[in-house]
């Protein structure tokens, strides 16, 4: 084993993981999915609601994990509220994982349609997106989320598939950690 001096180790990750208020679903979805990141990683995260956070402040991590439900097929109020700020930020460098949990049963049209639009912004504002998945599993007929055949973050449903989301959080984590090739815990 060759040992680092210690000013020679990689500085560890600043992650944030922000999320919308507007749907009770989000809100614990981005808790889950906290504590999944600490048992798998160890490393120290931020979380907080997005109305908590100046939208300039997501520019300080070196990844973020944004959380936001579909409304009527556009962002919710909070997330609205924030896009133009949003939009303005630099996020060169920076990865961005995105997830949301909606309906597609009850909005077969517009299931995750808020991820995409925050995956384009995010996009060309410089962000790396990360966290693709599968759309394997799920019933819906359209979603701007939907690219290259694959949700561009993670697609909760806790309406039609509350049992899938503890498992879909887990390895959604677990591919995170090892596409931004984050520490993984002795033991996790
Ligand atoms: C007014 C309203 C509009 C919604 N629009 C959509 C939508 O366009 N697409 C979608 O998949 N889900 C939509 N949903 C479902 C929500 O994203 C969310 O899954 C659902 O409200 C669960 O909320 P809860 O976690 O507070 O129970 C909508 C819900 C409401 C109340």
């Amino acid at each position: 084993m060759t040992l680092l001096p210690a000013r020679s180790l990689p500085a560890a990750p600043r992650v944030g993981i922000f999320y919308s208020a507007a749907c009770k679903g989000t809100g614990a979805a981005a808790h889950d999915l906290a504590d999944a990141l600490f048992s798998l990683t160890g490393l120290s995260l931020t979380l907080a609601e997005l109305t908590c956070t100046a939208p300039a402040d997501l520019a300080h991590y070196d990844a973020l994990l944004l959380g936001c439900p579909t409304c009527g097929g556009e962002l919710p109020p909070d997330w609205a509220a924030a896009f133009p700020a949003f939009q303005e930020l630099d996020l060169a460098g920076r990865a961005v994982g995105l997830f949301g949990c909606d309906d597609q049963r009850a909005s077969p049209r517009t299931f995750q349609d808020a991820l995409g639009i925050l995956a384009e912004a995010a996009q060309v504002s410089g962000a790396r997106l990360v966290g693709s998945t599968a759309v394997a599993g799920y019933d819906f007929s359209d979603s701007r989320a939907v690219f290259r055949g694959r949700f561009i973050g993670l697609a909760l449903d806790p309406a039609t598939q509350p049992d899938l989301s503890g498992d879909r959080v887990r390895r959604w984590v677990a591919g995170l950690a090892h596409e931004l090739g984050w520490p993984i815990r002795l033991g996790a």
